[in-house]
């Protein structure tokens, strides 16, 4: 039949009877039909599904409900867990004389390029502990590591990748006193600095294109993806500091929240919340795997016999917690990685690559950021020297030997970790409401201008 003709046959005209229209109608016309009313409703179905995404809270909406990633444990269980068990005790624990002095080398030049970065705010600098405040037994090192009286890195940035240490994850050495300088925690809390531009885009930019990509290949192995994780995470909980700890007016000294930024940052990017999440989760296991080290380390500091109580039943009670263990039984099985042939050439590009990484902190343009990205590095380090080293090659496992200043970085690591998780958990959901408010009250441009 010839489309004109069919067409002015099919069209239903006033004169003609419903049915009539109806079985006249032609084909094509149906079928256009009833494709408006798939579309309409996919339409909707995508719009519906946007609305609850921006109303219902993250939690609610199930974005991050289920299992956190390799690990046999959900998000409800873990916001609950950490409010109600870890964080406590964790923000106890860092006050301790033991746990907020970190022995730190401030001042190496960067390794990598010329130092480009300024930091203009007075909150970016340190303030170091006079001589007589720091624990007289600190300044003896805590236990005889190799003792390769590694220097600052300048102008060598192989020397950072090149060394044999006990621990193969990270370049920085407790034995070296030279150059090291005590931080009190407690008075340089990691928070804004004003630290950003291309000085700060640089390191990260370096971390993740040299250091850890995303996803390398389509093929790329477990191992990698463990290690862009936990960077991601770790960069997500200085977001994350960064906005709960906001210089809101310079003038007036005046802090508080930036949930814009929170918003900006961390929220509306789901992936960087997972990350945040499994941080947080690896830094717990390697805390409990090592349970029993920890529970025997000293960690006198010539202080009161009381706090050295005080702080030895605190670790006891974070590394031994029935309630941890037995909230998530199912940890991430490390055993698994570094299977195969590759196995051991994988672990020492690894290792090579994280060690850049650590080297890479001397590059950080701004001191307070400086000292909180070394020692989150070292705490990292150090969570993967206890779930990963010896996991290779069986014949060479050696018992775990950790310095004071790693067990420092470790404990006061998994605080800022449980902390971000605390503020993402509780000040998200009000980030996203508060920026889907502003959305919903910009102006809408009237449509005849
Ligand atoms: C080691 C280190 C420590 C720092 N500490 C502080 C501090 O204590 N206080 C302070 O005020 N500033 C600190 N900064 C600076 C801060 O991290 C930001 O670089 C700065 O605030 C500028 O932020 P931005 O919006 O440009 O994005 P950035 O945070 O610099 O991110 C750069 C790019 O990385 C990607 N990205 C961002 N987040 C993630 C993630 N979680 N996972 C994967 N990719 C991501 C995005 O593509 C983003 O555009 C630190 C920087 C470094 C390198």
């Amino acid at each position: 039949m010839d489309k004109k003709k069919g067409s002015k046959v099919g069209r239903p005209t006033a004169i003609r009877g419903r049915g009539e229209a109806q079985w006249n109608c032609p084909r094509w016309l149906l079928v256009a039909a009833f494709g408006a009313v798939v579309a309409l409703l996919l339409a909707t179905a995508v719009s519906f599904r946007g609305f609850l995404k921006l109303w219902i809270s993250p939690w609610d909406a199930g974005k991050y409900s289920g299992m956190v990633e390799d690990y046999g444990c959900d998000y409800e269980t873990v916001n609950r867990l950490n409010e109600e068990v870890l964080h406590p005790i964790l923000q106890e624990l860092v006050k301790t004389s033991f746990f907020r002095y970190f022995k730190v080398k401030l001042w190496c030049d960067c390794p990598f390029w010329p130092d480009d970065g300024m930091c203009h705010l007075r909150d970016c600098s340190v303030c170091e502990c006079p001589d007589n405040e720091f624990p007289e037994l600190f300044k003896e090192p805590s236990k005889a590591r190799l003792a390769d009286n590694m220097a600052c890195q300048e102008g060598k940035p192989q020397a950072a990748v090149n060394r044999t240490l006990d621990n193969p994850w990270t370049h920085d050495d407790e034995t070296d006193n030279a150059g090291m300088t005590y931080v009190n925690l407690q008075l340089n809390p990691e928070r804004y600095t004003g630290y950003s531009g291309p000085s700060a885009r640089r390191i990260w930019d370096a971390i993740y294109k040299e250091n850890c990509a995303k996803y390398p290949s389509k093929e790329s192995c477990s191992e990698q993806k463990v290690l862009y994780k936990l960077i991601s995470g770790l960069h997500s909980s200085i977001s994350v500091h960064i906005a709960s700890d906001y210089l809101i007016d310079e003038v007036l000294q005046l802090w508080d929240e930036n949930l814009d930024l929170l918003h900006d940052r961390v929220m509306r990017h789901p992936e960087r919340i997972r990350n945040l999440y499994f941080t947080f989760f690896f830094v717990l296991r390697a805390v409990t795997k090592a349970a029993d080290y920890l529970e025997q380390f000293e960690y006198n500091t010539g202080n009161s016999q009381e706090e050295l109580k005080t702080t030895q039943s605190l670790v006891r009670e974070l590394v031994f917690n029935p309630k941890i263990r037995a909230a998530c039984p199912l940890p991430i099985d490390e055993a698994q990685l570094w299977k195969g042939e590759e196995g051991p050439e994988l672990m020492h590009q690894i290792q090579k690559q994280f060690r850049n990484i650590s080297a890479m902190m001397d590059c950080v343009g701004c001191e307070k950021c400086r000292l909180w990205g070394k020692l989150q590095v070292l705490g990292l380090g150090t969570a993967l020297d206890i779930l990963f080293s010896g996991n290779v090659t069986s014949n060479l496992i050696q018992p775990l030997q950790l310095e004071r200043n790693e067990i420092i970085a470790l404990i006061n690591l998994l605080n800022r970790l449980s902390e971000s998780v605390k503020f993402v958990h509780e000040m998200g959901p009000k980030a996203e409401k508060l920026v889907k408010g502003k959305v919903n009250a910009t102006p809408k441009k009237n449509s005849s201008q």
